[in-house]
């Protein structure tokens, strides 16, 4: 049995949300465009594939499109016999997908600087690597989910956007709703507000799925409601996850979070995105370097191929958007809580273990 297949076997054993997993030498991946109302599977034999996969957010999140950089690069290395020119040609497929997050881009590279030698060493030393990947991924939910439920208070009511969960990350919570789940866990009650987030609707769509899942009371709101219900005093704190942090705190995350972030400062609500060190961008000095993906403008202007506007209406979809750091109560990662003023570079704060509120 492949290392790769015994991992994901001892996945089986953790109650887990999979949002793609390596089976007899191919990928299975779950396509999130029909949730919550179907779970179809996909079997992947090729990068091309998850490559679409990925462009038309099939699978999405940053946490899991960082894993398909694991994943990809082992089936192009397993199918190709260990041929060093099939692995370049994958990573350069696999990070032309999407630009905002780094997730993606980063384990493409760690996958490839151990792409040494060729056909069964190549193999072995690529297989390796995605194990260590799958596996750090994984822990990392756990604990930055364990940190950052110590912010969470009994009673609390917690404001998200988007979902970032398990199916957007490596199974057990993501960013965001590994928080939540683990303060749920903990025996806390807490109440989750999930933004439905037009117009792709991960919050209405896989959050409330997620949430229905592990059993969290929640409530659906639309984006717009996110000031009235802070300014009705019924959220206490917002969590959210990232695509991608620069190194001055700036986050890029799901369009609509400066909005949220706005409206918790004007409220005075903690905000905190839950992120992790791999999700920390050190080369990108602020907010304005992160590239915001812009996608068609027909998702907008139809969902699921049924027009909400007039024919010919111009529309807009930046994916992204950036919330500077000054909004940003505090970076949750599985080191610890960074709560300091950003004016210091966070590469040298995030290495510093003391600055972290275990
Ligand atoms: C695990 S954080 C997921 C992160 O990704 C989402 O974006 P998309 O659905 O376009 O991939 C959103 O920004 C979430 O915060």
């Amino acid at each position: 049995m492949r290392l790769i297949e015994e991992l994901v076997g001892s996945f089986k054993d953790q109650e887990l949300a999979l949002p793609i997993w390596y089976e007899n030498e191919s990928l299975k991946v779950l396509d999130q465009t029909r949730l919550p109302f179907e779970e179809k599977i996909y079997t992947f034999t090729n990068v091309g594939q998850l490559g679409d996969a990925i462009r038309s957010m099939m699978i999405r999140g940053s946490g899991a499109i960082g894993i398909c950089g694991a994943y990809g690069i082992l089936l192009a290395a397993l199918k190709s016999n260990g041929n060093t020119q099939a692995v370049r040609e994958a990573a350069k497929l696999l990070k032309s997908t999407r630009p905002t997050a780094v997730n993606l881009m980063k384990t493409v590279d760690e996958m490839t600087s151990v792409a040494e030698g060729s056909g069964e060493e190549l193999i072995v030393n690529v297989e390796k690597k995605a194990v260590e990947i799958l596996k750090r991924q994984l822990e990392f939910e756990y604990d930055l989910g364990s940190h950052g439920a110590n912010l969470i208070e009994d009673g609390d009511t917690i404001m998200t956007h988007c979902h970032s969960g398990a199916f957007g990350g490596a199974g057990y919570g993501g960013r965001a709703l590994s928080v939540i789940r683990t303060a749920h866990e903990q025996g806390k009650n807490i109440h989750v507000y999930t933004c439905e987030t037009r117009p792709y609707l991960q919050g209405a769509r896989i959050t409330a799925l997620e949430l229905k899942k592990f059993g969290i009371p929640h409530t659906l709101i639309t984006d717009n409601m996110s000031g009235f219900c802070m300014r009705e005093g019924k959220i206490d704190k917002v969590v959210v996850g990232s695509d991608r942090v620069a190194a001055n705190g700036d986050l890029a995350n799901k369009v609509g979070t400066y909005m949220h972030a706005l409206a918790a400062q004007e409220h005075n609500i903690p905000f905190y995105t839950a992120t992790s060190s791999h999700t920390i961008d050190f080369s990108t000095v602020s907010g304005e370097s992160i590239e915001v993906e812009m996608r068609d403008a027909a998702e907008v202007t139809h969902f699921k191929g049924i027009p909400t506007a007039p024919e010919g209406t111009e529309a807009l979809y930046p994916s992204f958007d950036i919330t500077p750091h000054h909004l940003i109560t505090g970076i949750i990662t599985e080191k610890g809580v960074v709560s300091v003023p950003y004016e210091t570079n966070l590469k040298k704060v995030i290495d510093q273990e003391n600055v972290f509120q275990k």
